[in-house]
């Protein structure tokens, strides 16, 4: 498989400065190869996205930290995601993938590098198989540790999903959205159903990220920010945010991350809620402890 590259060497300077201690909440590191081999089982072969390189552009974007979480492209091996972990001087706390049957020691092992959950990926081109019921196991599990779970699904599956989410006991955030069809308007059809969702679970978050997936407009996302908007001032307390560098898969609109930072202005538009979203509602799950 060829290796792809999908990030911009080069982002612009967003136009806007984040609040101090602001986290972008949802990125992920690849390799290096060298010393970090990705799963047998990984859809896509991505050139190295290295823990420097996100520091730096954490840095050039304007934001104090990082939650790493673990891609599908290196399975339930998170060593990758541990090296940059290690490497951030207290700036970064992570998301692992696991093997449902891991044991408490090695989750222990993982909380001491910095993992505050794990994730659970549905979408078919990205895993072989989501085992719903061991999800459930392991999602006990890590309960007493005070960890939360991610869950990475397509507004098509929500319904279907949603036994499975009101059997976890934790936190759970949804990645981008759930992806909803985003041409359907702020009224549409799967927004309706997300929010309906959000509004009878109070345990479920949601990152409110990834305007160059879901955005058939395109920069400057005008679309994205008209359904989004609505959802940070609804839910304030609890979503999440990230540039979702480098940008798994996106081969072809590849975003530039300044103007990424752009849109959260739009999205968050008094300093509360963007103090919120950045800053107070990371820091309650990645560094409480
Ligand atoms: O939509 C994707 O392709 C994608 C992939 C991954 C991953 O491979 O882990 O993570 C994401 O957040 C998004």
């Amino acid at each position: 498989m060829a290796r792809s590259k999908t990030w911009v060497d080069f982002p612009s300077k967003p136009k806007w400065t984040p609040p101090p201690g602001a986290v972008d909440a949802h990125v992920h590191v690849f390799g290096p190869e060298a010393e970090f081999p990705f799963s047998p089982l990984a859809k896509y072969h991505p050139e190295d996205a290295t823990p420097e390189m996100l520091f730096a552009l954490r840095d050039h974007l304007g934001f104090s930290r990082n939650v790493i979480v673990q891609a599908s492209c290196h399975g339930t091996d998170n060593a990758a995601t541990l090296n940059a972990i290690a490497k951030s001087t207290g700036r970064a706390r992570g998301v692992a993938v696991v093997d449902p049957d891991i044991g408490l020691d090695a989750l222990k092992r993982l909380h001491a590098g910095g993992i505050r959950g794990i994730r659970f990926n549905f979408l078919k081109r990205l895993v072989d198989n989501a085992p719903k019921d061991k999800f459930i196991e392991v999602a006990k599990r890590i309960a007493p540790l005070g960890w939360h779970v991610v869950v990475y699904f397509e507004a098509d599956i929500l319904e279907e999903l949603i036994p499975f989410l009101e059997a976890i006991p934790t936190t759970i955030v949804v990645d981008h959205l759930g992806r909803p069809d985003i041409a359907q308007g702020p009224n549409g059809a799967d927004i309706a159903a997300f929010k309906a969702l959000l509004d009878s679970h109070p345990n479920i978050w949601t990152k409110v990220s990834g305007p160059e997936r879901l955005s058939p407009m395109g920069p400057p996302f005008d679309d994205f920010v008209e359904v989004v908007r609505p959802i940070v001032e609804r839910y304030p307390d609890r979503v999440l945010w990230g540039t979702d560098w480098p940008h798994p898969n996106m081969e072809h609109r590849i975003p530039d991350d300044g103007t990424l930072v752009d849109v959260l202005l739009r999205i968050a538009v008094t300093e509360d809620l963007q103090h919120k979203l950045l800053v107070a509602n990371p820091e309650r799950l990645y560094w409480a402890d």
